[in-house]
């Protein structure tokens, strides 16, 4: 099968490090002729810079599907479910010392800087009824619902480009790629990828951060998946 689009997380597999975008890989975007999809737990004015300064298109997903953009300057659809995740955080800092990140931007998680055992936090809004999911991607804690993902995310971005989520070849490194991944016709998790990605890709690459994506990226190539 050659795949028709590509959809690729930003933190941990296009980055370095430090969270620099790795350069080779936005060269390496430009250059294939199938459209590339950002999807990312960032908010949305974030990846929609990062599309436009790789020179991608608008059509982007952020707050971990939450957010979906039709385009640049174009609508976005926004998912409900805010409500609950505030009522959740309202909840937790009962407990802990929380810092919420971006919030100015977000519509439809909170987010919150690392640092604390999240299973504790789980503990909390189950025990209190709370329909919400809180996970770590290794870059932020999220208070999201837990309905919405990446992978609902794909079906609606799939909609708006007019084709199947199974022909898009997905690339990330951590549990919140692991619906997009199953969702998509392959999943490919970079080498510093976390367990729930591992479990969710087809295959892992030897190389971790960029040079991963690169990785993935040439073994389509060369194996025919993309042109
Ligand atoms: O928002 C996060 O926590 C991580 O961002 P990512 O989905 O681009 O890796
Ligand atoms: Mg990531």
């Amino acid at each position: 099968m050659v795949f028709k689009a590509l959809v690729v997380d930003i933190d941990g597999t296009i980055t370095n490090h430090d969270r620099s975008l790795d350069l080779r890989v936005a060269k390496r975007f430009r250059e294939l002729r199938v459209p590339v999809v950002l999807s990312t737990g960032n908010p949305l004015c974030y990846v929609h810079a990062a599309a436009k300064l790789i020179g991608l298109g608008g059509i982007v997903i952020a707050e971990n599907g939450g957010v979906i953009s039709t385009g640049f300057d174009k609508p976005s659809i926004i998912a409900d479910g805010m409500e609950k995740c505030e009522e959740a955080y309202e909840l937790l800092s009962n407990y802990f010392d929380l810092e919420k990140l971006d919030a100015a931007y977000r519509k439809t998680e909170v987010v919150l800087r690392r640092g604390m055992d999240i299973s504790q936090l789980r503990q909390i809004v189950e025990d209190n009824g709370m329909k919400v999911e809180i996970i770590d991607t290794g870059y932020a804690v999220h208070i999201k619902d837990g309905n919405i993902n990446k992978g609902t995310g794909l079906h609606t971005v799939a909609e708006l480009m007019g084709i199947d989520t199974k022909e898009f070849l997905a690339i990330g490194d951590s549990c919140n790629d692991a619906e997009m991944m199953r969702e998509a016709g392959l999943g490919i998790a970079v080498g510093n990828a976390d367990d729930d990605a591992r479990q969710a890709a087809s295959m892992v690459t030897k190389a971790s951060f960029g040079e991963g994506a690169l990785e993935a990226i040439e073994y389509a190539l060369s194996n025919g998946l993309l042109e």
